[in-house]
């Protein structure tokens, strides 16, 4: 049984159509995508799945019971954790500080009495996403990249059993993504289940069990990695043609060649 399911849903906004009849699901303990082209629909869905859009219509089921109806705080306190493509940590607080902050607001009451076991965790954080020699740089002095970290740890805090990552990867270079990916393989290995909107392929590719491609708000192809690489109709979402008709370059296209990356 899937941990997460979409099942068929809309969202409008007035004469737009952001989701149509989406449906699609997250295992337990491994790394779902869910990509496409700008516009797609793509973070519409992670709001409907964390609570802050209601959808226009269908239903979204989580640890096998109904969750459409509840409200984004309920759905945080039963393993909901989400970063955001905006970064969203305190800028005038420590890095250390935000970790701290995120881990008493999902600890409650008894985290203020922490003490060594707090400050513990925090600094276990900050060395599980490698963020450790920023800890008392201020939020807003740090690169985007090592924000992106930040997110990361401050979501880790609350100690999610599903995470929704919104293009975790946007400022990371090539070697803090790869160290990336083998952090979420990681989370991954011990039970956490990560849903992720990306656009990074390369990182898509290898690190996802399952991926579902959206494309104008529908479900375009779900499966597995390789699947996804070669079908046509994803070809055609991303680059107007089918492979076979042109130069898929895996430099520019957006979908490379699986066997560089798998
Ligand atoms: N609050 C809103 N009001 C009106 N239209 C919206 C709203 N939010 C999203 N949309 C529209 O819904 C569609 C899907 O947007 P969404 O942000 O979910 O796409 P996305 O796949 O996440 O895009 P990107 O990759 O660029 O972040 C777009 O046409 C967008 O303009």
């Amino acid at each position: 049984m899937a941990l997460l399911e979409v099942d068929d849903v809309v969202v409008r906004f007035g004469g737009v159509t952001a989701v149509n009849r989406a449906r699609f699901s997250a295992d337990r303990g491994v790394i779902t995508g869910l990509i496409g082209p700008n516009g797609a629909g793509k973070t519409t869905c992670f709001n409907v799945i964390t609570g802050l859009q209601k959808p226009t219509k269908g239903r979204v089921r989580y640890r096998d019971r109904d969750v459409t109806g509840w409200p984004v705080h309920r759905r945080a306190r039963h393993g909901v954790g989400r970063t955001f493509q905006r970064l969203e940590a305190f800028g005038s607080l420590s890095v250390r500080d935000n970790v701290r902050v995120a881990q008493e607001i999902h600890g409650g009451p008894l985290a203020w009495f922490g003490g060594r076991r707090g400050a513990v965790s925090v600094e276990m954080l900050l060395d599980r996403v490698g963020i450790t020699e920023y800890a008392d740089e201020r939020a807003d002095s740090i690169p985007t990249g090592t924000a992106r970290l930040l997110e990361l740890a401050r979501c880790l805090a609350s100690d999610p059993q599903l995470l929704l990552l919104d293009e975790p990867s946007s400022g990371l270079d090539e070697t803090e993504t790869d160290a990336f990916g083998e952090l979420l393989v990681e989370l991954a290995a011990e039970g956490c289940s990560i849903l992720m909107v990306e656009h990074d392929m390369d990182l898509v590719m290898s690190v996802c069990h399952d991926i579902h491609v959206l494309d104008f708000g529908e479900i375009i192809a779900s499966g597995a990695p390789a699947d996804i690489r070669t079908n046509p109709d994803v070809q055609r979402a991303y680059l107007g043609y089918a492979e076979g008709d042109g130069d898929l370059d895996g430099d520019t296209g957006v979908i490379p060649a699986v066997e560089e990356v798998v």
